[in-house]
């Protein structure tokens, strides 16, 4: 028992994974200088290591692949085929091994008929193995098409459905960058598996039981130099797997900052950034995408050179013990002979493996990252089921709080969230102003409204049911929403009008043109609806955009509007189309408009005044202004200030 103790104690420390070098030296030098009584301790340790270690194992080769083989749903039956063609491949790859072998007993003979037997086979078994070969490919190909493509499907359909907060928290890039670049680094690892990996393994074995039947010393003094091999292989995919990681990385903060820049190019040129963006921005990533791309690349040329020294290692200790075994007379030389052949099928695979792993890992990093969008949670749910047949629009904000961060901390004082106890109603039909300095938190009350986000405590009501009780796409199609800076989609003014209708009503589009003012400019535009307003709306001015984002909102007849108001940087004539627009729309719907500017919002039934997400007032225009609180005090600073402006212009003019 002591002996096995002391065993125990001067084995290696096993690696754990993602502990640093120098802190496994400490923990092997500990364990070597502990006391007896700490035995069951260190044997305890060293099982959870020995745990992690196997589920760190279990994780890369077991989980990954199980998730991604069976994500195309016709998997199973071209699986079939394809493990018949390799079969096939690997059956007729044996029979010609020992056709070959049988050759050298032939020769000498002159052409009796054996041998034109065996050269039969032999040619038929050659192409057998190529067609088998070629049935393989073209099953592989078929399967990692309709993968890619379920894959880019289901990933694209996740993304549409996941929740305001994720899209705050990636980049665009790296959403670019998972659906395009990773999406085909995982379809390529899928190929590198079914078209090399498992044929080759499979092949490796089959020749090795071949070998080994027919010389066990042999096969064993082949092999003595695979645990070396193995071992460097696995550090050198280690040193791989780091580097793929960092690069995709980089890759994922180039495609970020591509996007940015082109969606901004106009604001990038007016300034002149362009020489900074080049020589600042884009040198620092491509500086890092240099120093990682060579990193990746001499390990990746590092594993065929290893393996191949290794495979000379190998057949030099063969050799020597076949010199031994034959000069024994324990091996004939025709034996030899065809041991010696098959070792060249037994590299073979080792050689396909070795210069595919650098790709297979970048697959399975790159996998990592797609899983990663795929399986998320939103932290807005949609359970609720409520779909009630007539909704008046009543509103109501129960003791509502608030905070963008509540996910990642705790908030504790009430003073930590954006908007705190949050509570008022309003009757269906009213128009409500929501005022208040800039940051005070408008725009979000309005997001949660929409269920862009959920409060972190308190309700929304409608008609006097919780929100989140109702269907998360009902109580959408029951908002209607302007945002402040009225967002189009590439296409026409018919698709961006009727987004989301496959079936377009044009009597319900000409309607809604006319009511958000818009109908007059539309028609004055070449192809009218058909016009093609440009990427995000660049080929319609700022009213133009607005009065069509207008229209989008009353097209689907919204029971609740919310028109986050951008008019303050409109010329005098487009803010007057749109609220002259407003005043029709409005009529018969409850709608909440964030002013920021009080001359705007004169004709509403009710004010609500957020102070540091607080609502500080909340009454009629007239009552506020009676009150003379903040209402009345910001209108008075307004005007002021507007008067001021004013006769500074006058000044100019004059
Ligand atoms: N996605 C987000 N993540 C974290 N903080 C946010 C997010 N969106 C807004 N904020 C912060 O919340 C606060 C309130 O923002 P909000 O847009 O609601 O203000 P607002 O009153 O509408 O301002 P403005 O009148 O300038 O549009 C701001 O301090 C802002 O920085």
């Amino acid at each position: 028992m002591a002996v096995r103790k002391k065993a125990f104690l001067l084995l290696p420390p096993l690696r754990k994974p993602k502990v640093p070098w120098k802190l496994i030296h400490k923990r092997s030098f500990k364990l070597v200088c502990c006391q007896k009584n700490d035995f069951e301790r260190i044997c305890r340790e060293r099982q959870n290591l020995l745990k992690s270690f196997i589920t760190n194992l279990k994780e890369r080769y077991v989980d990954i692949y199980s998730q991604i083989l069976p994500y195309n749903r016709n998997f199973r039956g071209q699986l079939c085929l394809l493990l018949v063609a390799t079969g096939t491949s690997l059956a007729s790859l044996l029979r010609l091994v020992s056709c070959l072998g049988n050759f050298p007993t032939l020769i000498g003979n002159g052409f009796q008929s054996r041998l034109l037997v065996e050269t039969g086979k032999i040619l038929f078994f050659i192409f057998l193995r190529c067609f088998a070969l070629f049935a393989q490919d073209v099953i592989v190909a078929r399967i990692v098409t309709e993968f890619q493509l379920s894959l880019r499907r289901d990933l694209f359909s996740r993304l549409l459905f996941r929740d305001a907060a994720f899209y705050y928290r990636v980049s665009c890039g790296n959403l670019l960058y998972s659906c395009t670049t990773a999406v085909e680094r995982v379809s390529k690892l899928l190929y590198n598996l079914l078209h090399s990996f498992i044929p080759s393994f499979l092949q490796f074995i089959g020749i090795f039981v071949y070998m080994f039947l027919m010389s066990p010393p042999l096969t064993l003094s082949l092999i003595c130099t695979m645990p070396l091999m193995l071992f460097i292989y696995n550090l050198l995919e280690r040193i791989l797997l780091r580097s793929t990681k960092r690069l995709q990385e980089t890759a994922g903060a180039l495609s970020s900052l591509l996007s940015d820049t082109f969606r901004n190019i106009r604001l990038i040129q007016s300034y002149g950034a362009q020489n900074y963006m080049l020589e600042h921005k884009l040198e620092n990533i491509l500086t890092r995408l240099r120093t990682q791309s060579y990193h990746f690349e001499y390990s990746k040329a590092a594993i065929v050179p290893l393996v191949t020294i290794f495979y000379a290692i190998s057949v030099l200790v063969l050799l020597l013990m076949s010199a031994y075994l034959v000069g024994k007379g324990s091996l004939s030389s025709s034996a030899l002979l065809t041991f010696v052949s098959s070792i060249a099928f037994l590299v073979e695979p080792l050689q396909v493996i070795a210069s595919n792993a650098a790709e297979i890992r970048n697959g399975e990093v790159a996998w990592e990252l797609v899983r990663e969008h795929l399986h998320a949670s939103s932290q807005v749910k949609d359970f609720g089921t409520y779909e009630p047949q007539k909704v008046e629009g009543h509103v109501e904000f129960r003791d509502v709080c608030f905070s963008y961060d509540s996910q990642e901390k705790h908030i504790s004082d009430a003073s930590e969230y954006l908007l705190s106890h949050v509570q008022f109603y309003v009757p269906a039909g009213s128009k409500v102003a929501i005022i208040g300095h800039s940051g005070s938190g408008k725009t979000t009350l309005l997001q949660l409204l929409c269920r862009f986000f959920d409060p972190v405590c308190g309700s929304i009501l409608i008609d006097g049911i919780d929100s989140q009780s109702m269907k998360l796409s009902f109580l959408r199609k029951l908002i209607g929403v302007v945002p402040q800076d009225a967002p189009l989609i590439s296409g026409t003014i018919l698709e961006n009008i009727a987004l989301g209708h496959f079936h377009v009503d044009m009597d319900k589009v000409y309607r809604a043109a006319k009511v958000a003012n818009a109908l007059e400019f539309i028609t004055q535009l070449e192809g009218g609806f058909s016009y093609d307003v440009g990427e995000g709306g660049c080929r319609l001015s700022g009213g133009q955009k607005q009065r069509i984002a207008i229209a989008r909102a009353v097209y689907t007849d919204p029971r609740i509007l919310l028109f986050d108001e951008a008019t303050s940087s409109l010329d005098t004539e487009s803010e007057a189309a749109i609220q002259s627009a407003l005043q029709v729309v409005a009529r018969n719907r409850t709608v909440f408009i964030v002013a920021h500017r009080l001359n705007t919002i004169q004709s509403v039934d009710l004010i609500l005044v957020l102070e540091r997400g607080r609502v500080v007032e909340f009454g009629k225009p007239s009552e506020l202004l009676e009150k003379k609180g903040r209402y009345s005090e910001l209108l008075r600073t307004q005007l002021s200030e507007s008067s001021m402006l004013e006769g500074n212009t006058w000044k100019t003019h004059r």
